[in-house]
């Protein structure tokens, strides 16, 4: 396998009439921190779809792990190694963390659906604790926590992270941000999405930054947050 793990080529969607992505490249190395910034409506999520295969089509192509992407579902995606958060954390109501994490852990086939593995899917979120609630019982930080365990034990070498700091204080945005880099150095690459600036340029090695559906710059942080079109589209001055 190439240094590469995924590989976009020319990805473009369009709703009817409205292209919300066109012509995207991207390439993310294995075990790289790539931060995907943009306005709101600028295209973030509508790549995360198409690259987590939630859309029936979209123009162009993914390579993940030299192989492509095209016709498969998003559970062979995840199988495979692509895992993804959502925005809104979507936790099965009816059923414990603990047997929210099994739920993927099962799914994925790439480990045993024990309750043992899914301690440890939890631990490693610093949410064993919490295990035999249910999800109403859980704080906004700890509900993220959960959906990053979901997303875990599904074993991913590619996880993306779509804004998980949302909402949350700086202390939980500190926590969240070290769990990240705990999954990191575990070998996961991660590619978060994120408005919160702070986190989103302390976690990253290198920033893409989407506006209007294109990409308008891809580099270390510092370079690319000091060009003049990403101040003036993202930061609106
Ligand atoms: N299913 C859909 N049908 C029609 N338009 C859509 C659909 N999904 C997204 N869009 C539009 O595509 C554009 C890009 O949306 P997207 O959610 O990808 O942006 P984003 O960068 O993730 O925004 P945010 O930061 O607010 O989450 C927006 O104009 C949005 O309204």
């Amino acid at each position: 396998m190439s240094d590469v793990v995924l590989r976009a080529h020319a990805v473009g969607k369009r709703f009817g009439g409205f292209t919300a992505l066109s012509g995207i490249d991207l390439e993310v190395r294995a075990g790289e921190r790539l931060g995907l910034i943009g306005p709101n409506g600028s295209g973030k999520s509508t790549f995360t779809n198409c690259l987590a295969g939630a859309f029936p089509s979209h123009d162009g192509s993914f390579t993940f792990k030299d192989a492509p992407l095209a016709g498969l579902k998003p559970h062979q995606r995840a199988r495979q190694g692509l895992a993804r958060t959502f925005q809104l954390p979507r936790p099965f109501r009816g059923l414990t963390v603990a047997e929210n994490v099994r739920v993927p852990l099962s799914f994925g086939g790439r480990g045993a659906a024990t309750m043992e593995s899914a301690m440890a899917c939890l631990e490693s979120v610093d949410l064993a604790g919490k295990a035999h609630r249910m999800p109403k019982e859980l704080t906004q930080v700890e509900l993220r926590r959960l959906e990053l365990a979901r997303a875990t034990a599904l074993q991913p070498e590619l996880l993306i992270v779509d804004e998980a700091m949302a909402g949350l204080s700086h202390t939980e945005v500190d926590q969240i941000l070290a769990l990240l880099f705990r999954l990191n150095e575990g070998g996961t690459t991660i590619i978060m999405i994120e408005h919160v600036m702070r986190a989103v340029t302390e976690f990253s090695q290198r920033l893409a930054v989407l506006v209007a559906g294109r990409k308008i710059a891809d580099g270390p942080p510092a370079d690319v947050l000091a060009l003049p079109a990403v101040e003036e589209a993202y930061l609106g001055r």
